[in-house]
């Protein structure tokens, strides 16, 4: 069963801007990632389903119940880790943990004791004393992560964990993110603006551009359902896509390769037509194991992630 439905889902601020526009999801449990370029609508969308902000319009549903009407229940079952650097600096990272843990409604000896638990499960336990302004930005992610964690909720929502960090960092918090997600039995919804990054952990995606639902699926089945062909020719890269662009066909890049989606077997028919028509010297043309980031046309998605040359297995390296 599903533990988010979203119905005709629309969001604006004021009469300018539409932040999220007719959107109808279904969200399983499990780890998703909720991805899009910088402005899709992907915060919106979590404070919506926080009960922080309301619906213009639309039907939302987060574990059955209704954000706007019961936001307290909502609250009470559901983990949140904002985007920005909202930790006091002032104070170590025991007592902040501590205290939202008081704030979620546990007794204070409880408090303290879950503070540490979840302080252990992100790697802080040895640091938790320290005050949270000399911290990493690694470590200041971590007690974010930490403090959602703290009341034992059935929901994690996690907007944009891996800002900040460096390659490193970034993997050490999506293998956490990852562990939260199978080892404790907790659903994660994850934001990203990176593709690549979040479809390593992830086994549903949601993607949204502009407000709007660009695909939500499996990630097995998105990538179980598209072949992509890789064509490399030793000179006229740029000639060849732009002529495949012109007749419709969807191009990323990967190193010197052109990828596009195998949509029918007149794919490949096309392709060699087009290299034979412009005279280029083909070097390669293969069908590849493929990242779902090149499945997406849009030039959100390919902002979003761009495919690093030989990354079929690799986590890092999307910016
Ligand atoms: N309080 C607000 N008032 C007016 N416009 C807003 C407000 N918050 C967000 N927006 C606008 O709504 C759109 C969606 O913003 P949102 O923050 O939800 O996107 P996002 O996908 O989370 O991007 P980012 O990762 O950059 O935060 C953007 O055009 C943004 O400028």
């Amino acid at each position: 069963m599903a533990i988010i439905t979203t119905q005709a889902l629309t969001k604006r601020y004021g009469t300018a801007v539409t932040a999220l526009a007719d959107l109808t999801v279904q969200i399983e449990p499990g780890i998703t990632g909720l991805v899009g370029a910088n402005g899709a609508g992907k915060s919106t969308l979590i404070k919506t389903m926080l009960g922080l902000l309301a619906p213009t319009g639309g039907q939302l549903r987060v574990l059955g119940l209704d954000p706007t009407r019961q936001g307290e229940q909502v609250r009470a079952r559901v983990g949140y880790m904002p985007e920005n650097d909202s930790l006091p600096p002032d104070v170590s990272a025991a007592e902040f943990v501590t205290h939202m843990g008081r704030m979620s409604g546990l007794p204070r000896a409880a408090a303290r004791e879950r503070a540490s638990e979840v302080l252990r499960h992100v790697g802080l336990y040895e640091e938790r004393y320290r005050q949270i302004g000399g911290y990493s930005t690694g470590m200041k992610q971590r007690v974010k992560l930490a403090q959602s964690l703290v009341h034992d909720p059935d929901l994690l929502l996690l907007d944009e964990p891996t800002n900040g960090l460096d390659p490193a960092g970034r993997d050490a918090m999506l293998d956490l993110v990852h562990r939260i997600g199978t080892e404790f039995g907790i659903s994660v919804v994850v934001c990203s603006h990176l593709l690549g990054e979040v479809e390593q952990i992830a086994d549903g995606l949601v993607a949204i551009e502009a407000g709007r639902l660009l695909r939500a699926d499996r990630v097995s089945s998105m990538t179980a359902r598209t072949a992509v062909l890789a064509v490399e020719v030793d000179e006229g890269a740029d000639e060849l896509a732009a002529a495949l662009s012109a007749r419709g066909v969807r191009i990323g890049r990967d190193g010197a390769a052109l990828m596009t989606p195998v949509e029918s077997p007149a794919t490949y028919d096309l392709v060699r037509d087009v290299i034979v028509d412009l005279g280029l010297p083909l070097h390669r043309l293969e069908e590849r194991r493929h990242r779902v980031a090149e499945l997406f046309g849009s030039p959100a998605a390919h902002a979003a992630a761009p495919a690093p040359a030989g990354a079929d297995e690799g986590r890092s390296g999307d910016e």
